[in-house]
Protein backbone atom coordinates (compact mmCIF):
# COMPACT_ATOMS: atom_id res chain seq x y z
CA UNK A 1 0.00 0.00 0.00
CA UNK A 2 0.96 3.47 -0.71
CA UNK A 3 2.32 5.56 2.55
CA UNK A 4 1.88 9.24 3.13
CA UNK A 5 5.08 10.98 4.17
CA UNK A 6 3.90 14.40 5.35
CA UNK A 7 6.39 17.80 4.56
CA UNK A 8 6.99 19.11 7.52
CA UNK A 9 7.98 22.65 5.48
CA UNK A 10 8.91 25.15 8.17
CA UNK A 11 11.59 26.37 10.08
CA UNK A 12 9.42 26.42 13.60
CA UNK A 13 10.16 23.10 15.02
CA UNK A 14 6.88 23.78 17.48
CA UNK A 15 5.01 23.93 14.15
CA UNK A 16 6.40 21.10 12.94
CA UNK A 17 5.49 18.98 16.44
CA UNK A 18 2.08 20.39 16.26
CA UNK A 19 1.66 19.28 12.90
CA UNK A 20 2.94 15.71 13.72
CA UNK A 21 0.66 15.32 16.67
CA UNK A 22 -2.43 16.13 14.49
CA UNK A 23 -1.06 13.84 11.29
CA UNK A 24 0.24 11.07 13.44
CA UNK A 25 -2.45 8.79 12.88
CA UNK A 26 -2.14 8.98 9.02
CA UNK A 27 1.24 9.22 8.28
CA UNK A 28 3.74 6.57 8.13
CA UNK A 29 6.81 8.99 8.16
CA UNK A 30 7.42 12.95 8.18
CA UNK A 31 10.16 15.00 5.89
CA UNK A 32 12.28 17.98 7.47
CA UNK A 33 14.16 19.60 4.45
CA UNK A 34 16.31 22.62 3.50
CA UNK A 35 13.87 24.98 5.88
CA UNK A 36 13.84 23.14 8.76
CA UNK A 37 17.43 22.13 8.52
CA UNK A 38 18.93 25.35 8.11
CA UNK A 39 17.01 27.30 10.73
CA UNK A 40 17.37 24.67 13.34
CA UNK A 41 20.80 22.80 12.30
CA UNK A 42 21.13 18.65 11.95
CA UNK A 43 21.18 18.20 15.69
CA UNK A 44 17.30 18.86 15.81
CA UNK A 45 17.17 16.67 12.68
CA UNK A 46 18.56 14.18 14.72
CA UNK A 47 16.37 14.13 17.64
CA UNK A 48 13.43 13.92 15.72
CA UNK A 49 14.39 11.19 13.73
CA UNK A 50 15.05 9.63 17.39
CA UNK A 51 10.71 9.43 17.79
CA UNK A 52 9.95 9.33 13.86
CA UNK A 53 10.77 7.95 10.57
CA UNK A 54 12.55 10.65 8.93
CA UNK A 55 13.02 11.25 5.44
CA UNK A 56 15.46 13.90 5.36
CA UNK A 57 15.29 15.98 1.88
CA UNK A 58 18.55 17.69 1.14
CA UNK A 59 18.92 17.10 -2.48
CA UNK A 60 22.33 17.07 -2.45
CA UNK A 61 24.08 18.27 -5.79
CA UNK A 62 28.22 18.70 -5.85
CA UNK A 63 31.31 16.91 -6.77
CA UNK A 64 31.70 13.19 -5.78
CA UNK A 65 34.13 13.89 -3.02
CA UNK A 66 31.66 16.99 -1.27
CA UNK A 67 28.71 14.69 -1.26
CA UNK A 68 30.34 11.91 0.15
CA UNK A 69 31.87 13.58 3.12
CA UNK A 70 28.42 15.32 3.49
CA UNK A 71 26.78 12.19 3.85
CA UNK A 72 29.50 10.71 6.34
CA UNK A 73 28.54 14.10 8.02
CA UNK A 74 24.62 13.33 8.14
CA UNK A 75 25.53 9.90 9.90
CA UNK A 76 24.17 11.09 13.54
CA UNK A 77 20.88 12.06 12.05
CA UNK A 78 20.29 8.57 10.85
CA UNK A 79 17.05 9.44 8.52
CA UNK A 80 14.76 6.80 6.97
CA UNK A 81 15.60 8.03 3.59
CA UNK A 82 17.95 10.72 1.90
CA UNK A 83 17.85 12.65 -1.12
CA UNK A 84 20.76 13.41 -3.62
CA UNK A 85 20.41 15.17 -7.23
CA UNK A 86 19.85 12.44 -10.08
CA UNK A 87 21.77 15.11 -12.44
CA UNK A 88 24.78 15.12 -10.39
CA UNK A 89 25.70 12.16 -12.45
CA UNK A 90 26.91 8.58 -11.64
CA UNK A 91 30.46 9.08 -9.85
CA UNK A 92 28.47 11.38 -7.28
CA UNK A 93 25.41 9.02 -6.62
CA UNK A 94 27.70 6.48 -6.36
CA UNK A 95 29.72 8.59 -3.54
CA UNK A 96 26.99 9.01 -1.90
CA UNK A 97 26.16 5.09 -1.41
CA UNK A 98 29.54 4.14 -0.46
CA UNK A 99 29.18 6.64 2.47
CA UNK A 100 26.26 5.56 3.63
CA UNK A 101 27.52 1.69 3.18
CA UNK A 102 30.80 2.71 5.35
CA UNK A 103 28.82 4.35 8.05
CA UNK A 104 25.75 1.88 8.18
CA UNK A 105 25.16 -1.56 8.91
CA UNK A 106 23.21 -2.78 5.78
CA UNK A 107 19.66 -3.13 8.18
CA UNK A 108 19.83 0.46 9.14
CA UNK A 109 21.40 1.81 6.11
CA UNK A 110 18.87 5.06 4.95
CA UNK A 111 17.05 4.53 1.60
CA UNK A 112 18.74 6.52 -0.90
CA UNK A 113 16.71 8.56 -3.25
CA UNK A 114 17.91 10.46 -6.18
CA UNK A 115 15.48 13.37 -7.15
CA UNK A 116 14.93 12.85 -11.20
CA UNK A 117 13.23 16.02 -12.77
CA UNK A 118 11.51 18.21 -9.52
CA UNK A 119 7.69 17.99 -9.53
CA UNK A 120 7.64 21.91 -10.00
CA UNK A 121 9.46 21.66 -13.35
CA UNK A 122 7.50 21.32 -16.95
CA UNK A 123 8.95 21.02 -20.35
CA UNK A 124 9.41 25.25 -20.65
CA UNK A 125 11.08 24.48 -17.42
CA UNK A 126 13.59 21.98 -18.63
CA UNK A 127 14.54 23.73 -22.05
CA UNK A 128 15.24 26.72 -20.28
CA UNK A 129 18.00 24.81 -18.85
CA UNK A 130 19.32 23.57 -22.08
CA UNK A 131 17.54 20.16 -21.95
CA UNK A 132 15.29 19.60 -25.00
CA UNK A 133 13.63 15.97 -23.60
CA UNK A 134 10.47 15.59 -21.82
CA UNK A 135 9.79 15.68 -18.21
CA UNK A 136 9.03 11.89 -18.61
CA UNK A 137 11.97 11.08 -20.97
CA UNK A 138 14.16 12.92 -18.82
CA UNK A 139 12.78 11.09 -15.71
CA UNK A 140 13.84 8.20 -17.58
CA UNK A 141 17.03 8.84 -18.71
CA UNK A 142 18.02 10.07 -15.25
CA UNK A 143 15.98 7.42 -13.20
CA UNK A 144 18.28 4.59 -14.80
CA UNK A 145 21.61 6.25 -14.37
CA UNK A 146 21.02 6.99 -10.72
CA UNK A 147 19.57 3.01 -10.40
CA UNK A 148 23.14 1.94 -11.84
CA UNK A 149 25.15 4.12 -9.66
CA UNK A 150 23.52 2.35 -6.69
CA UNK A 151 20.26 4.96 -5.52
CA UNK A 152 17.60 2.41 -3.98
CA UNK A 153 14.76 4.59 -5.37
CA UNK A 154 13.77 8.00 -7.03
CA UNK A 155 12.06 11.24 -6.61
CA UNK A 156 9.45 11.68 -9.63
CA UNK A 157 5.89 13.01 -10.01
CA UNK A 158 3.08 10.40 -10.75
CA UNK A 159 2.87 10.94 -14.22
CA UNK A 160 6.04 8.94 -14.21
CA UNK A 161 5.59 5.86 -12.31
CA UNK A 162 4.28 3.67 -15.11
CA UNK A 163 6.98 4.56 -17.54
CA UNK A 164 9.39 4.10 -14.56
CA UNK A 165 7.77 0.59 -14.08
CA UNK A 166 8.14 -0.37 -17.72
CA UNK A 167 11.71 0.60 -17.85
CA UNK A 168 13.21 -0.46 -14.42
CA UNK A 169 10.74 -2.92 -12.95
CA UNK A 170 9.59 -3.00 -8.87
CA UNK A 171 13.36 -2.36 -7.87
CA UNK A 172 13.25 1.33 -7.01
CA UNK A 173 11.51 2.31 -4.15
CA UNK A 174 9.36 5.96 -5.90
CA UNK A 175 8.87 8.63 -4.15
CA UNK A 176 6.29 10.63 -5.43
CA UNK A 177 5.49 14.81 -4.20
CA UNK A 178 3.45 16.79 -6.35
CA UNK A 179 0.45 15.35 -4.93
CA UNK A 180 -3.12 17.67 -5.26
CA UNK A 181 -6.32 16.19 -3.70
CA UNK A 182 -8.95 16.94 -6.51
CA UNK A 183 -9.33 20.74 -6.31
CA UNK A 184 -6.88 21.96 -4.56
CA UNK A 185 -4.45 24.61 -5.46
CA UNK A 186 -1.21 23.41 -7.71
CA UNK A 187 0.72 26.33 -6.11
CA UNK A 188 3.96 26.08 -7.45
CA UNK A 189 3.83 22.50 -8.97
CA UNK A 190 3.89 21.95 -12.28
CA UNK A 191 3.55 17.76 -12.79
CA UNK A 192 0.83 16.93 -10.34
CA UNK A 193 -1.64 14.17 -9.62
CA UNK A 194 -4.41 13.25 -7.13
CA UNK A 195 -3.33 10.66 -3.72
CA UNK A 196 -5.81 8.13 -5.82
CA UNK A 197 -4.12 8.42 -8.99
CA UNK A 198 -0.19 8.21 -7.99
CA UNK A 199 -1.81 4.83 -5.66
CA UNK A 200 -3.43 3.61 -8.36
CA UNK A 201 -0.44 3.91 -10.66
CA UNK A 202 2.40 2.25 -7.78
CA UNK A 203 3.67 5.04 -5.50
CA UNK A 204 5.65 3.63 -2.63
CA UNK A 205 5.33 6.81 -1.06
CA UNK A 206 3.21 10.11 -1.72
CA UNK A 207 4.64 13.15 0.05
CA UNK A 208 2.33 16.11 1.05
CA UNK A 209 3.03 19.39 2.32
CA UNK A 210 0.86 22.73 1.93
CA UNK A 211 -2.23 20.72 1.31
CA UNK A 212 -2.15 19.56 4.82
CA UNK A 213 -0.09 21.94 6.81
CA UNK A 214 -1.86 24.67 5.24
CA UNK A 215 -5.53 23.14 5.75
CA UNK A 216 -7.68 24.71 8.08
CA UNK A 217 -7.50 21.03 10.16
CA UNK A 218 -4.39 19.37 9.12
CA UNK A 219 -5.37 16.37 10.88
CA UNK A 220 -8.55 15.94 8.95
CA UNK A 221 -6.62 16.28 5.78
CA UNK A 222 -4.05 14.13 6.51
CA UNK A 223 -6.38 11.64 7.28
CA UNK A 224 -9.07 12.16 3.75
CA UNK A 225 -5.84 11.98 2.10
CA UNK A 226 -4.85 7.99 3.40
CA UNK A 227 -8.42 7.19 3.21
CA UNK A 228 -7.84 7.82 -0.59
CA UNK A 229 -4.63 6.04 -0.58
CA UNK A 230 -6.32 2.88 1.37
CA UNK A 231 -9.18 2.72 -0.89
CA UNK A 232 -6.76 3.00 -3.91
CA UNK A 233 -4.61 -0.12 -2.85
O1 LIG B 1 12.44 15.69 -2.88
C1 LIG B 1 11.29 16.11 -2.65
O2 LIG B 1 10.71 15.77 -1.63
C2 LIG B 1 10.63 16.91 -3.68
C3 LIG B 1 11.00 16.66 -4.99
C4 LIG B 1 10.25 17.21 -6.04
O3 LIG B 1 10.52 16.96 -7.22
N1 LIG B 1 9.19 18.01 -5.73
C5 LIG B 1 8.84 18.30 -4.44
O4 LIG B 1 7.85 19.02 -4.25
N2 LIG B 1 9.58 17.81 -3.41
C6 LIG B 1 9.26 18.18 -2.01
O5 LIG B 1 7.96 17.72 -1.68
C7 LIG B 1 7.27 18.69 -0.89
C8 LIG B 1 6.00 19.06 -1.61
O6 LIG B 1 5.30 20.02 -0.88
P1 LIG B 1 3.86 20.53 -1.31
O7 LIG B 1 3.95 21.01 -2.72
O8 LIG B 1 3.58 21.60 -0.32
O9 LIG B 1 2.94 19.31 -1.18
C9 LIG B 1 8.21 19.86 -0.68
O10 LIG B 1 8.78 19.73 0.60
C10 LIG B 1 9.28 19.69 -1.76
O11 LIG B 1 10.55 20.09 -1.29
Amino acid sequence: MTRLIVALDTRDPAQAQAWVGQTSASAQAYKLGLEFCYANGFAAAATFAKSHPLFLDLKLHDIPNTVGAAVDSLTPVAPKLLTVHASGGAAMIAAARAALERRFAPADRPILLAVTVLTSTDADGLRQTGVDASPRDQVLRLGALAMDAGADGLVCSAHEIAPLRDRLGTTPVLVVPGIRPAGSSADDQARIMTPTQAARAGADWIVVGRPITRADDPGAAAASIAAELSAAS
